[in-house]
């Protein structure tokens, strides 16, 4: 799986037409590197759910299982001063803290409105609840894969994977939600965005032990969400096309699966791999998932918030 999804990327980064990765700006990059803060990446337990190793194993596959809907974000309700994605991490963590985990039986019983409910949303924005909807679809996948493979287990999923990462993001690629696969021209373009960040959060919650223990953690691509590629163009590592960029400040939605959109998620992995690659070549042990961690919590600072970044209606990121 990741091995395809270097290749793919590489070669979406040598035809690509609407994002070029900047050779100057990279190496630039490469070097203003505080590198030390791009290590440790800790749990943020103010947004995510502390308690039992079960409870916490279901809250960060169930969280993942909806970690996405950046390009209804701003269509979302938002708890104040909080982005998309903490809004829904806080709904879920407050959930667990009041009613314990959802388990498995629950998540397929999910209807559109209890599901808005659970994320403190409503179904009146039309962009809303089509969030809501995709939302209930995920769940109902998680929990019936649970059942149907696992006897309602999430432990049971996690021990299936080995202590392989990859192996784990296979396994929940196996819902129709998870399997972050594009198009390009005639070639597949796996990217598998949520698969293989599922791991990576375990790892975070139980600090690499447990049901977070992978031994190729250091493997994982980036997860091709919406903010890394921003922070990269923003930082002058990418550079999209002119038009393209008078799309993203005009609030354009980029349709999923667009030439545009695989370009921008894509060429941000290549990019991503090329910066590891400098930076190994410099003696920095630093990984693609390391780097991830980084310039997405990198992202979270007004100069990149300040700025139009691509929003996509998809169910990967
Ligand atoms: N590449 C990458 N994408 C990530 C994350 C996370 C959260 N993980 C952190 C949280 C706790 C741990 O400390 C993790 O570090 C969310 N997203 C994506 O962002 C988008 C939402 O953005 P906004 O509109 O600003 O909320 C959405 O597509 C969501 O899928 C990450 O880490 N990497």
């Amino acid at each position: 799986m990741l091995a395809e999804i270097r290749a793919a990327c590489a070669e979406v980064a040598r035809r690509s037409r609407w994002v070029r990765l900047d050779e100057g700006g990279l190496a630039r990059f490469a070097e203003t590197l505080e590198l030390a803060s791009v290590t440790a990446p800790r749990y943020d337990a103010a947004h995510h759910y502390v308690g039992d190793p079960e409870a916490m194993l279901a809250f960060n596959l169930t969280l993942d299982a909806v970690n996405f809907g950046s390009g209804y974000f701003p269509h979302l309700r938002k708890r104040p001063g909080k982005s998309g994605y903490f809004t829904v991490a806080l709904a879920l963590k407050e959930h667990f803290e009041a009613h314990g985990p959802l388990a498995p039986r629950e998540l397929v019983a999910l209807t559109p409105p209890r599901t808005a409910a659970l994320f403190g949303q409503d179904l009146g924005d039309p962009v809303r609840a089509e969030l809501m909807r995709h939302f209930t679809e995920a769940l109902h996948q998680l929990g019936s894969y649970l059942v149907e493979r696992f006897g309602g287990s999430f432990a049971a999923l996690v021990a299936a994977a080995q202590g392989r990462a990859e192996r784990l993001a296979e396994l929940l690629a196996e819902m129709p939600y998870f399997r972050d696969v594009a198009r390009y021209g005639e070639l597949r373009v796996p990217l598998y965005k949520r698969a293989q960040i599922a791991p990576s959060d375990l790892a975070l919650a139980f600090d690499g032990q447990g049901y977070g223990h992978f031994s190729d953690l250091e493997q994982l691509t980036i997860f091709a969400d919406n903010l890394v590629p921003h922070v990269l163009r923003v930082d002058g590592v990418l550079v999209y096309d002119p038009a393209l960029v008078a799309r993203l400040e005009a609030g354009a939605l980029i349709p999923a699966g667009s030439e545009e959109e695989v370009e921008i998620r894509a060429v941000a992995l290549h990019a991503a791999e090329r910066l590891v690659a400098q930076l190994r070549a410099a003696g920095e042990a630093v990984s693609a998932r390391q780097l991830d961690v980084y310039l997405w919590n990198r992202g979270q600072q007004e100069r990149y918030k300040a700025a139009p970044r691509h929003r996509t209606r998809s169910v990967f990121y």
